[in-house]
């Protein structure tokens, strides 16, 4: 087998970051070398905590698990926790046992620049949530953005509503000036939206098959599923669930399922539409310079075959 891609998951988990981190684990095509964790779907601290117990449900203790921030960028506090969406465990309600493992000494973002600088160019990280140690990474080293091979990010609403307001999606609206750093930093970036992760949905047909195999990891996820589909049922009115982790985790090693877009992303960080992404398209040449002027291009996925991500995402966790 050729070299796998080495990649870093910062994670909030979170029921659909379980399923991304269980199919990354899955994936012969990836060699995953470290968890950070990030506030998000729960506090970082428990989502700490439940990045240590995912990796002990899958038998991997071998994985380091970083801890991150507690705060956003400009060290906010008030942060908007996503409990609704995933329990207040952020694992469905299951009350699992505290996990045995402990984080590493090293902080998400010094792990993260830490293991750039060490494999330059080699490092996909993939970003699941809000975005401060990823832009923490940025600042705490300005090498990173050229030492990191990719970072492969869950983020934005590119020209359809967000699911926090009409204008935000989630791991925007939780950092917006983080993100601003990270899509403007000359990284590598893919951004992968819920304009696409919304094409990718799991129906109650598709988790009876999950359930019906003897993959431990299946078994597992049947339980905290729960919670994630009476949100949909609740919020969207449809019986099935959105897959925007796992989505995202294949766009880190198989860009394929996916077409793109390329263009400056700014953020807004003000007034009523705080949390939106705007990608300029490249079609006009403006006659004033704006705050799009000068800044480096990303790609964001426009397309994804939403069929071969589902299969691929089904086969991965019922083979363990
Ligand atoms: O309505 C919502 N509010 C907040 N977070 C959500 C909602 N729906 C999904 N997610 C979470 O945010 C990320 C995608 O935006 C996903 O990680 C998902 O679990």
């Amino acid at each position: 087998m050729g070299e796998r891609k080495k990649i870093i998951i910062d994670t909030d988990p979170g029921i659909d970051d379980a399923m991304a981190i269980f199919v990354a684990l899955k994936s012969p095509e990836v060699d995953v070398i470290g968890l950070t964790t990030i506030y998000g779907n729960v506090y970082t601290t428990l989502a700490t905590r439940n990045a240590l117990h995912l990796l002990e449900v899958a038998g991997r203790t071998d994985i380091p698990v970083a801890e991150g921030t507690q705060k956003t960028i400009l060290n906010g506090t008030k942060l908007r926790i996503a409990d609704f969406v995933h329990g207040k465990d952020g694992l469905g309600n299951q009350n699992f046992p505290p996990p045995k493992g402990k984080p590493i000494e090293k902080t998400a973002p010094e792990f993260l620049v830490e293991q750039a600088k060490l494999y330059p160019g080699e490092i996909t990280v993939v970003a699941l949530g809000p975005l401060t140690n990823i832009a923490l990474a940025v600042q705490l080293d300005p090498e990173f953005s050229k030492n990191v091979g990719q970072i492969v990010l869950l983020g934005g609403a590119f020209a359809v509503n967000g699911n926090v307001n009409p204008a935000s999606e989630a791991n925007i609206f939780g950092d917006p000036e983080a993100a601003d750093i990270v899509f403007t930093c000359g990284a590598d970036i893919i951004a992968v939206g819920i304009n696409v992760t919304h094409q990718v949905i799991m129906t109650a047909d598709d988790r009876d098959k999950l359930a019906s195999s003897n993959g431990k990891l299946a078994q597992y996820l049947c339980k905290i599923l729960g919670v994630y589909y009476s949100y949909h049922l609740d919020a969207y009115e449809i019986k099935g669930v959105y897959l925007h982790d796992p989505t995202t985790i294949l766009a880190a090693f198989l860009p394929s399922l996916f077409t793109y877009t390329e263009g400056v992303v700014r953020v807004q960080t003000n007034g009523i539409t705080r949390g939106l992404t705007l990608l300029y398209n490249n079609r006009k040449r403006f006659e004033e310079l704006n705050e799009w002027s000068d800044k480096p291009s990303v790609k964001v996925a426009v397309t994804v075959d939403a069929p071969a991500v589902l299969n691929l995402i089904m086969d991965r966790l019922m083979e363990s």
